[in-house]
């Protein structure tokens, strides 16, 4: 459904995405993982158009991902960002609906208050925090609001940005679980970016991990820790010896 084909890009003298091809297959949930400055960020970019590849081809369902398609393309996808990105000055409603109280296709306040309420109940809220605004949420329930926003339009293409940055082991494991049955239920196809391992093993169907601006390894999450690659094996056991230069 998505693919990228030998996408290459540099910024400068750094050449960040040095050949990336990958496949997404419709319903399928796959993670992206590397280290810090792998790239991860620039690759979710190029597919959404914030960044344009130096060369190489993104197709969606068989064809270029090109300024044409791209506006159909984005009203089907939703994306939880890093940190939420919820606005402060609007109630949790309305974030939650943003997107869906503008534009031509528009709902009206009161079907999209109806539609906020729902997704709120989807990531495990009552319908009383509709009303309330994010700076009164904890950074829980803030992660639940951004999640029920990625849905709001009950999106085919879903991608999540470092799911559980900033929360503790239990709440990362609650929003693991969500985002795992959201994407079941859905059908959606998927792609996170992460570090977090327990986040890998919660959500994904299929891992990819970036290295050197390509993908080093791929395949089901199963495969993941039998699998001898030690680029792949250093990373999943947090080993600070092995073949991925850090800087101590
Ligand atoms: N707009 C830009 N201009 C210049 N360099 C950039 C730009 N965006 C990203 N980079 C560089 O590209 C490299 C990859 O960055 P990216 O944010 O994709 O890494 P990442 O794998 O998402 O890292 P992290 O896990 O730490 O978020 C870094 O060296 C970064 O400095």
């Amino acid at each position: 459904m998505i693919a990228l084909q030998d996408v290459h890009k540099s910024f400068g003298p750094n050449a960040v995405l040095r050949g990336v091809s990958l496949e997404v297959p419709k319903g399928q949930s796959l993670v992206v993982i590397g280290g810090s400055g792998s790239g991860k960020s620039v690759l979710l970019k190029c597919i959404l158009g914030l960044e344009a590849p130096d060369a190489g081809r993104i197709l969606y369902e068989g064809a270029p991902l090109d300024a044409r398609r791209r506006g159909p393309f984005l009203s089907r996808f939703g994306m939880l960002f890093q940190g939420g990105a919820l606005f402060d000055s609007l109630p949790v409603w309305e974030n939650i609906c943003f997107r869906l109280l503008r534009g031509p296709g528009r709902l009206s306040r009161s079907a999209a208050r109806e539609r906020a309420v729902d997704k709120l109940a989807r990531v495990g809220l009552g319908p009383d925090v509709a009303e309330r605004h994010p700076a009164e949420l904890s950074g829980g329930m803030q992660k639940r609001v951004a999640l029920a926003r990625a849905i709001a339009a009950d999106p085919e293409v879903i991608f999540f940005d470092e799911p559980t940055t900033g929360l503790d082991p239990i709440m990362a494991g609650v929003i693991n679980d969500l985002i795992r049955g959201i994407v079941t239920d859905m059908g959606a196809t998927a792609i996170t970016i992460t570090h977090d391992m327990a986040s890998v093993r919660a959500i994904a169907d299929e891992v990819a991990m970036l290295h050197a601006g390509k993908i080093r390894w791929r395949g089901p999450v199963a495969a993941m820790d039998a699998a001898e690659d030690p680029y792949l094996r250093q990373f999943v056991t947090g080993a600070a010896e092995g073949p991925i230069e850090t800087i101590r």
